[in-house]
Formats: C-alpha cells, sequence, structure tokens
C-alpha cells in the first residue's frame, strides 16, 4: 500500500495583488509530494517563487487556488506538525541562546522540559557551551545553529529551511550542512529546504524540485540516489549537478 505523503502540494498557483499595479501570478499549477523522511531541496532562479512555496507549506500565507496537505491534515495555517528555519536568524536579540529556545518550543509556561532542551543545544547542534550568550555575541552559524535547536526542540514532523545557510561563509556553510544530514539520518525528519546553490541541493537532497520562474512552474523533479557518506565534488555528485544544469538550460 501506497503511504501517505508528508506533504502534498496540488495545483496550487498564487497570485499577489497590489495596489494601483496588476495582479502578478507568482506559482502556476505546482504540484509534487514530499515523502516522510526525505530530503527535499527546492531549486530555482531568484524569484521563481521558492520561499513562496515554503510560506504556504508552513501556512503562513494561503494559496489563491489549489490545496496543500501535511499528513492527512488541510494545511490552513502555522502549526507544531511543522516547523520554519529562516535564512536570517529569526532569534529574540534580547534573550540568550537557551532563552530562545526555550521561548520558542511549545511546552508552554511551566513545562519546560531542560533536558531536552540541553539535549537539542549539545549533542545535538553544539550550542551548549554559548546557551548563555545573547545572539549578537555569537557568529551567523552560531545563530543558525541555535535556530536549528530551536525548531528541534518542537519535534516537528516536516522541518522547512528558506535558505537557511545562504548567509554563511562557505566553511561555516559546509560544517552546517554536515550537521543537518547527522540530524536528519538521526531523526528520519522530512525537510523541505530553499537554495539556489545547485551544488548545495546536489550534496543534500534526495530529491531535487527544479522551478523555473514568471510564473513559478515546476520543471522537474531529480532524483539522487547517491549513498551516504556523499563526498562533495565527487564523480557521482558532479554528474548530478550537470544533470541539474542540463534540465536548468532547456
Ligand atoms: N507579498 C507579496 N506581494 C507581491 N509580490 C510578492 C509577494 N511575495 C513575493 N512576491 C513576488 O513573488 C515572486 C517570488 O518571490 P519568492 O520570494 O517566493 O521567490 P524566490 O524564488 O524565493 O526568490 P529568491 O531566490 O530571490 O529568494 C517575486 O517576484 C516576488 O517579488
Amino acid at each position: 500500500m501506497e503511504q501517505t505523503p508528508k506533504l502534498r502540494f496540488d495545483k496550487v498557483d498564487m497570485v499577489f495583488f497590489r495596489p494601483n499595479q496588476p495582479p502578478v501570478q507568482v506559482l502556476k499549477s505546482i504540484s509534487f509530494d514530499v515523502g516522510a523522511g526525505e530530503f527535499v531541496c527546492l531549486l530555482g532562479p531568484s524569484g521563481c517563487g521558492k520561499s513562496t512555496i515554503l510560506n504556504i507549506a508552513a501556512g503562513l500565507i494561503r494559496p489563491s487556488a489549489g490545496t496543500v496537505t501535511a499528513g492527512s491534515r488541510l494545511v490552513t495555517g502555522p502549526g507544531w506538525d511543522r516547523g520554519v528555519v529562516f535564512q536570517e536568524y529569526a532569534l529574540f536579540p534580547w534573550l540568550t541562546v537557551r532563552e530562545n529556545v526555550v521561548l520558542g518550543a511549545k511546552s508552554g509556561a511551566g513545562k519546560v522540559d531542560h533536558v531536552r532542551f540541553d539535549h537539542f543545544l549539545g549533542v545535538t547542534t553544539g550550542m551548549y557551551a554559548h546557551k548563555d550568550k545573547l545572539p549578537k555575541e555569537l557568529s551567523g552559524g552560531m545563530k543558525q545553529r541555535a535556530a536549528i535547536a530551536r525548531t528541534l526542540a518542537n519535534d516537528p514532523e516536516i522541518i522547512l529551511m528558506d535558505e537557511p545557510f545562504g548567509a554563511l561563509d562557505p566553511y561555516t556553510r559546509e560544517a552546517l550542512q554536515d550537521q543537518l544530514v547527522e540530524i536528519w539520518s538521526a531523526s528520519r525528519k522530512t525537510i523541505m529546504f530553499v537554495t539556489h546553490s545547485v551544488e548545495e541541493a546536489a550534496y543534500l537532497a534526495g530529491v531535487v524540485i527544479l522551478l523555473k520562474a514568471h510564473p513559478g512552474e515546476l520543471k522537474a523533479v531529480i532524483r539522487n540516489e547517491t549513498r551516504w557518506p556523499r563526498e562533495r565534488a565527487s564523480e557521482e555528485l558532479i554528474g548530478i549537478e550537470r544533470a541539474i544544469r542540463r534540465v536548468e538550460r532547456t
């Protein structure tokens, strides 16, 4: 029997209405499934609607047409089953790392599970030593680790990531990619990850959803069966990058 996908986009359109300007169709008939435990990258040129797709999946905006389901539930707004990590770390600047993780979590006042939070700060993201620092005392990579710890502390089934490593230097970016892969392979969470880096998509994804712009339409779905551990710049991954670029050019 076929499993219910963790996330399903079914003929999703998005039209934005702006004052004194013609409406703009950003997404046109977007349909795809994300299976349980899959790592999917949304890839495409600037403005093709990657963030819009992610925001619709998060329930932050409603599509103009079509439906989105997470498991068996229709997405009508944000939910604890879906955690979001943005490019701009979205930490409260006046709270410490630990307070950010605790405040962002769903356990609510009086029911803070310190052991669980310390696990996500420590073992999972390596942020335990920095738990009492304010965001301004952290590097970009550390801020993003803290944001990931906060999302994981909610134990979402689906993690939606909008160019989470886009603002980081290449070394930090690779380190965080590897940490994310470790988290993913240990937890088998379902991840939908937005990027405009072909290399990043080829390294991380099991499935690459390639989009084209104006309006954003699905161009191709490319499966990447390369086994883990993957090696950057290996023949296999370069082959995947080539396949992606070939489709991009068509
Ligand atoms: N609220 C809005 N109102 C009007 N237009 C919008 C709105 N949000 C996004 N857009 C437009 O929709 C298009 C797609 O934007 P989106 O941010 O989803 O693209 P993207 O593929 O994530 O781009 P980038 O890679 O540059 O982040 C853009 O042309 C953008 O200007």
